[in-house]
């Protein structure tokens, strides 16, 4: 499978954010976006996740073994977390599971990002690390292949971090691709790096992965 943008031009608000980006991503590989702040990395994900129609270009799933829409091969794990207050940390998770069409076990997921023993507690009280590993349990609940992070290290400590690097690796291993906006050196192990600097805005820019 192989995920391609191609020329993609996206708009927000009548101002053109993104110009003519160019990349693709193998099964198994990984990009970081990196970019000053509005350089346009949350835009990009939103975009590749069909939340932002392109004005010109495109965003394609090439090999996929079925006919849904790319989207519902992909994650997007944004900046909020998505993380119900009046839920429990465990019922938050079996609702995001349901809503996503997945079937995978709450409580193994919940063991593995280390919030086995708060799956009563309510999503109110989960701090901001927990809240953003509480959303990386989704992705166990109801794999897909294509990971979205959208600052995924944000609010995590060494050991979330480290978490965090571990379920990629595996994602990876499986078959999986991950793009990740980011400001930090993430280690994905061998990926690529699309920068959104300023200039790319009028100036295509172009990567090929390694996967
Ligand atoms: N609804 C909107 N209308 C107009 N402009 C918008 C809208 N949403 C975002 N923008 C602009 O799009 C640009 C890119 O925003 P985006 O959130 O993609 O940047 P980013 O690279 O992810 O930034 P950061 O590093 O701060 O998270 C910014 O200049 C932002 O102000």
């Amino acid at each position: 499978m192989r995920l391609v943008a191609e020329a993609l031009t996206v708009a927000r608000g009548g101002t053109v954010i993104l110009e003519n980006v160019v990349f693709a991503v193998e099964s198994g590989g990984a990009l970081s976006v990196i970019g000053p702040n509005g350089a346009g990395k949350s835009t990009l994900l939103r975009s590749i996740a069909g939340l932002l129609p392109p004005l010109s270009g495109e965003v394609r799933l090439e090999g996929a073994d079925n006919d849904a829409p790319p989207r519902e091969s992909m994650h997007l794990l944004g900046h909020l977390d998505a993380v119900k207050s009046g839920l429990s940390v465990r019922r938050n998770l079996i609702f995001a599971r349901d809503a996503l069409g997945g079937e995978g076990g709450v409580s193994s997921a919940l063991d593995r990002v280390g919030l086995g023993s708060l799956e009563e507690l309510p999503g109110s009280a989960l701090s901001a690390g927990q809240k953003r590993r509480l959303a990386l349990a989704r992705l166990l609940c109801a794999p897909r292949p294509i990971w979205l992070l959208d600052e995924p290290t944000a609010a995590l400590d060494i050991r979330g971090q480290a978490l965090l690097s571990e379920l990629v690796e595996e994602h990876r291993k499986a078959g999986g691709m991950v793009i990740a906006a980011t400001h930090a050196d993430l280690a994905f192990g061998r990926g690529a790096t699309l920068d959104l600097g300023l200039a790319s805005r009028s100036v295509p820019a172009e990567v090929d992965i390694d996967a």
